[in-house]
């Protein structure tokens, strides 16, 4: 198509920029069995010489924002990230002194931290350490959740939490499924496992004369279960991660009779940078939202019937 002459009319281009936004850009630094994550979000936004591409189309000094996107992921390999203001400087830097056109390049960055699960006693004992070093909980509370019914006769507590979100960076294989003609995932030997919990569970007092557990101290003892067999369950689906949480709960937990979990898997692609000639050793990975595996399975300690719906959102 042509590329129009600038218009004659009594308007003019005000202030503009563009860019790619929220890059989630995902690097594992492994020291050894000792892994480091650095999760942020980026964002790019370019402004300078850029009339010509508003009136008339001409993209000459345009970067394109498809390669704002690649750099923000070649230089988590290149550079590192060492902080996010570090790489937020690296790459303003970068885009003003590399093009001409570009007069300013503005870096937004938000950061997920992370922090080490506390491994169980008795893993403790076998790793002889009391953190797993690859295993992370996202900073920040969850939120906690309770539903309490009462028919005048029997109570029925089920407790929960959701926006649990954590992360394997590595322990984690998925291969040996069902291949069709629609199949193109590739086997994973060694990939990222990560998912932001949603579990309830249901307890078995349901009776005024009966003594009635101490809420607080059985949600800790839950969420750690649920955390411990995620970082010590070497996982070969999330499926079976999901049945070692919950059967890890049923079995350390008398008050509980019923669990149902339901765990997206937060994908994590890893990035190619070979086009930039960089090989990506298991280091830098775009952390896709969606769309994203939604595992769910309720587990049931023998002989309980399952009370918990099947949907929690709307629990
Ligand atoms: O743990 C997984 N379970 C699946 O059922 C599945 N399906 C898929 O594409 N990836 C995965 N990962």
């Amino acid at each position: 198509m042509a590329v129009n002459s600038r218009p004659a009319q009594p308007v003019m281009l005000g202030q503009n920029q563009y860019g790619k936004a929220e890059n989630r850009v995902v690097k594992i630094t492994r020291d050894g069995a000792t892994h480091h994550i650095k999760d942020l979000n980026v964002s790019v936004a370019l402004s300078g010489d850029m009339e010509e591409v508003h009136y008339s189309g001409s993209n000459a000094n345009v970067l394109p924002t498809d390669t704002t996107k690649n750099t923000v992921f070649a230089f988590a390999k290149e550079h590192g990230i060492e902080s996010a203001e570090q790489f937020g400087i690296h790459l303003a830097r970068h885009f003003v002194t590399s093009q001409e056109p570009i007069r300013t390049a503005r870096i937004r960055i938000e950061e997920y931290a992370w922090e080490r699960i506390e491994t169980s006693d008795a893993n403790s004992r076998f790793i002889g350490a009391d953190e797993v070093k690859h295993s992370f909980v996202r900073k920040g509370q969850e939120t906690r959740v309770a539903q309490i019914t009462y028919d005048g006769e029997k109570w029925e507590v089920i407790s929960g939490l959701k926006d649990l979100t954590v992360m394997n960076s590595t322990n984690s294989e998925f291969w040996g499924y069902v291949k069709d003609k629609y199949t193109t995932l590739q086997e994973a030997y060694d990939r990222i496992l990560a998912t932001s919990v949603s579990g309830r569970w249901r307890f078995n007092w349901t009776d005024d004369d009966q003594k009635m557990p101490n809420w607080e101290k059985s949600y800790e003892q839950v969420r750690r279960h649920a955390l411990q067999a995620f970082a010590e369950t070497y996982s070969l689906s999330l499926q079976q991660t999901l049945y070692q949480m919950g059967s890890r709960i049923i079995n350390n937990r008398s008050e509980i009779d019923e669990v149902r979990f339901s765990l997206p898997n937060s994908h994590h692609f890893l990035v190619d940078l070979e086009p930039f000639g960089l090989k990506n050793d298991n280091e830098v990975y775009f952390a896709a939202d969606r769309p994203y595996g939604l595992i769910e399975a309720t587990i049931l300690r023998n002989g309980c019937e399952p009370r918990i719906p099947v949907d929690l959102t709307n629990l």
